[in-house]
């Protein structure tokens, strides 16, 4: 484990009735990165401005390199927090060139020209130094706004959904770039996200928030093969559930008799990813798996089958090639994967409960099918 830098504890912060943050715990090591993902309003932002000082916290601490920064009563102010920031609208000064607005957070004259230059070269923005926010594009306008907030060295760099007003091309280009980037300057770094994708591919570790806490710390790997509740692992991908009895290592469910990720005994509910089944077409009534093809989605990289079991589950199986069923076949489904599961005696507190859908519609992405009781 790398020197911790960040700790939280039982950090709340209340806006009148509304608990934006409310006993938040959050390890940070340094030089490691932190994608923050959670559902629109679950406290994200004021996190960040709380770990920023812009906010004073009502409960707990925040303690940054070992110093107290926060507690009830008391707020060092941002400026001596050592604290990068990163808007989603980079909030690059209008009227000042590149290079001003690079220069803008170093206090000491002495080798700032020199400096500027450095990052400009680093961001890869070496000959626009004389240029204005409004004469680049959003990708180079998202590179300064990172360089601006490195230049001054921070010992935490926060970055509130930095790419999210760059198209889909760019957006995986620059993405990279800013991982080598922030990589190579070893900053830790704190990045709030909607996008999964995003969380899973950038992060060393993934914090999953939900009303006001953490719900999960983990490797990207871990909480997408591994998640704590039904909400956190649609958080992170597509889902598919279907109760059963777990007996040890497998259970028995709709798809017969399926391997568990962690053993487990009793009612369970399992959890699949899509790319964790496998379709075979045509299949006797009532054999272990069988169903209904409802629909088939193309997206480019794979498939998507939509299937309806006989007991009513419709589940959703990602192929790799173009899929030899069409809506109305028979098929059978079968796990290729071993499942997540909860236990159903001891269910998990779910504070990230589900979408409830009227019926009939069809299913959002990333929104977990109903399980027939
Ligand atoms: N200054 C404020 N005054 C009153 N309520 C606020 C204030 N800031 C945030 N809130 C409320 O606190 C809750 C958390 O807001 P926050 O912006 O932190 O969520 P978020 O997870 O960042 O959301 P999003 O993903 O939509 O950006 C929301 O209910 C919000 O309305």
């Amino acid at each position: 484990m790398n020197e911790i830098l960040v700790r939280c504890h039982d950090v709340a912060k209340h806006f009148g009735p509304a608990r934006a943050v409310d006993g938040l715990d959050l390890v940070l090591e340094r030089g490691r990165l932190t994608a923050l993902i959670g559902p629109s309003g679950c406290g994200k932002t004021t996190l960040l401005r709380l770990l920023a000082g812009f906010e004073a916290l009502d409960r707990g601490w925040i303690e940054l390199a070992g110093h107290r920064v926060a507690e009830h009563g008391r707020t060092v102010p941002p400026e001596q927090r050592r604290i990068g920031m990163v808007f989603q609208d980079y909030a690059l000064f209008p009227h000042l060139t590149v290079a001003q607005n690079v220069g803008f957070g170093l206090r000491d004259a002495r080798g700032r020209e020199k400096r500027v230059a450095g990052w400009l070269e680093r961001v890869g923005l070496g000959g626009l130094a004389e240029r204005y926010p409004h004469e680049l594009s959003g990708g180079q306008q998202q590179r300064v706004a990172l360089a601006r907030a490195l230049a001054p060295e921070p010992e935490l760099l926060l970055l509130d959904e930095p790419f999210s007003n760059l198209d889909a091309g760019l957006r995986a280009r620059v993405r990279d770039e800013v991982r080598e980037i922030l990589e190579e300057a070893g900053t830790t770094v704190v990045l709030v996200t909607h996008d999964r994708e995003e969380a899973l591919t950038l992060a060393d570790q993934v914090a999953v928030m939900g009303a006001g806490r953490i719900l999960q710390v983990g490797s990207p790997e871990d909480l997408y093969r591994c998640p704590a509740t039904p909400g956190v692992a649609a958080l992170l991908g597509q889902v598919n559930l279907l109760r059963g009895e777990a007996l040890g290592s497998v259970a028995r469910c709709d798809l017969g008799e399926v391997s568990l990720l962690d053993p487990q005994r009793g009612p369970v509910l399992l959890m699949l990813r899509p790319e964790w089944l496998s379709l075979e077409p045509a299949s006797h009534e009532g054999a272990p798996g069988a169903c209904r093809v409802l629909r088939t989605t193309y997206h480019g990289a794979f498939w998507l089958v939509a299937v309806r079991l006989a007991a009513g589950t419709e589940l959703r199986v990602q192929t790799q090639t173009r899929p030899r069923v069409r809506p109305g076949d028979r098929a059978c489904v079968q796990a290729v994967h071993a499942a997540a599961c909860w236990s159903q005696s001891a269910a998990p507190r779910e504070s990230l409960a589900p979408a409830r859908r009227p019926s009939g519609i069809p299913l959002a992405e990333g929104q977990p099918a109903r399980v027939p009781r």
